[in-house]
């Protein structure tokens, strides 16, 4: 379905999973700036009204889309984050720069995804003109950065429940949620 089909600021909050608890990194690139700071506000606004507490989100600057690679990777070393949501919105110039940077940031952050045990959401625009990037950062086809803020919450809590999966040794149900049995957990002596 493409983005027009598709409000991106819509979600119910009845299918989020409880997210109070958790804290979220966002890297914002500098470049486009009218376009990454809806974006920015379409997530943060996401995120609170998900119940995240305002002082649980951290927010750093980066000059371009391409830095949100090295900016997020420093966040998810540096922080102590649930997931990371990048920001970013790269414009078709006159050269072939867009193809690169865009190809850059997209396996950059796919990396830090295979890499690390955190998410990395990819909130960044990549369009042929700034109306493109109006529309979808709370313009007529609502906001991206709503999207990806539901995205985290949503990832957080996976990797939440599969590390407590883990611990019980128990199958994550398709829900995300596990299935605790009556069984003990086995401590292995040393
Ligand atoms: N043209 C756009 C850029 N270009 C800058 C690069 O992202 C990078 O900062 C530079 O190559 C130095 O490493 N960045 C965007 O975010 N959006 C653009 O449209
Ligand atoms: C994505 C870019 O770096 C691009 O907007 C820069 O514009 P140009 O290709 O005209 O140098």
């Amino acid at each position: 379905m493409a983005t027009e089909n598709k409000n991106l600021s819509e979600y119910d909050k009845n299918t989020i999973p409880n997210a109070k608890d958790f804290r979220f990194g966002i890297v914002v690139s500098e470049w486009n700036d009218t376009i990454t700071e809806g974006l920015y506000n379409g997530a943060f606004e996401a995120l609170t009204d998900c119940d995240v507490p305002a002082q649980q989100i951290i927010r750093w600057n980066v000059p371009g889309s391409f830095e949100l690679i090295y900016g997020a990777k420093k966040m998810l070393q540096t922080q102590n984050v649930d997931a990371v949501i990048v920001i970013g919105c790269v414009i078709q110039g006159e050269t072939k720069h867009f193809d690169f940077v865009c190809e850059g940031v997209t396996q950059g952050i796919k990396d830090l995804n295979v890499q690390t045990d955190i998410p990395v959401i990819f909130c960044v625009l990549t369009d042929n003109n700034m109306q493109q990037s109006i529309d979808r950062s709370g313009g007529a086809h609502g906001n991206k950065g709503t999207e990806a803020a539901i995205a985290a919450i949503k990832m957080a809590y996976i990797r939440q429940q599969a590390s407590i999966s883990h611990v019980f040794n128990q199958p994550l149900l398709t829900s995300g949620a596990i299935q605790i049995e009556e069984t003990p957990i086995k401590i292995e002596k040393e």
